[in-house]
């Protein structure tokens, strides 16, 4: 299977830490996938994803990225919008990022990214006025742009409204059904279940888990909440 990405035993440790915040972690990601990375606060979520994002370098190890950056979608969990832009601005970056659109098309495509996020009303305001909500939405809107081959979403559902969450992945799982991938952190296991196809789980640094999240979800004693499984592998209870 072509890959988008591989990383390859890669460590973390943080300037004047002693315990690594991620240890000899290995993954792929190839095409067609939505990987849930879940994980304990502090677990190493998004160190392994700032690292797969190109915002970190691994103390060792090596990631290897098949797709250009400019097709890397990226949500970090701390906003890196430009407070003085407006949400239309905003959303133009992702554009212009992936060059995919002539300048004439952009502003439909640009008005239906918009649609797609609810963020009609608040096309002309700036980042700074926004509601946690909407600045979330606004920072999706600007990921999925140009439709990236790669999303890398660091807890994007959180401060999102269930309506806002199933529109966000029903954008994805149309995504993935076009060969485009994404690997999300995130603490709503319960809504999680549902929409990805594999699952990514971290105990203080390391890997303790990766596979189809149909068979992740069997380790648990609630097939319909990711936690529950990762609960069971934590306790050590879970079956191999
Ligand atoms: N810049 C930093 N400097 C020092 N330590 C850090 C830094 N960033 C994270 N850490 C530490 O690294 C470990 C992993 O943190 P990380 O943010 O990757 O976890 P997480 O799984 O994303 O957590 P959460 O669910 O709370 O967002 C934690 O112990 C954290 O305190």
């Amino acid at each position: 299977m072509p890959r988008l990405l591989r990383a390859v035993d890669i460590t973390k440790i943080y300037p004047k830490k002693v315990d690594p915040a991620l240890t000899r972690s290995c993954l792929s990601i190839g095409p067609g996938e939505i990987v849930a990375l879940v994980g304990h606060n502090g677990a190493g979520k998004s160190t392994l994803l700032d690292i797969l994002g190109g915002l970190s370098r691994p103390s060792s190890g090596r990631v290897d990225i098949s797709v250009p950056s400019r097709e890397i979608g990226w949500c970090p969990q701390r906003e890196i919008v430009d407070w003085s832009l407006t949400v239309e601005q905003n959303i133009a970056l992702g554009l212009e990022l992936r060059q995919k659109t002539r300048r004439a098309e952009r502003s439909q495509l640009l008005a239906s990214i918009a649609e797609t996020m609810g963020l009609i009303p608040f096309l002309r305001r700036t980042a700074e006025t926004l509601s946690g909500g909407e600045l979330r939405r606004t920072q999706i809107a600007r990921a999925i742009a140009g439709e990236p081959t790669l999303l890398l979403l660091d807890e994007p559902t959180t401060g999102l409204d269930p309506a806002g969450i199933d529109v966000v992945f029903d954008h994805l799982e149309r995504r993935r059904q076009g060969g485009a991938s994404a690997v999300i952190s995130t603490h709503e296991t319960s809504r999680f279940a549902a929409y990805c196809t594999r699952v990514i789980a971290m105990d203080t640094g390391v890997i303790v888990a990766d596979e189809p999240a149909g068979a992740f979800a069997k380790r648990g004693d609630d097939p319909d909440d990711l936690w529950s499984a990762y609960d069971a592998i934590r306790r050590g209870g879970a079956a191999a």
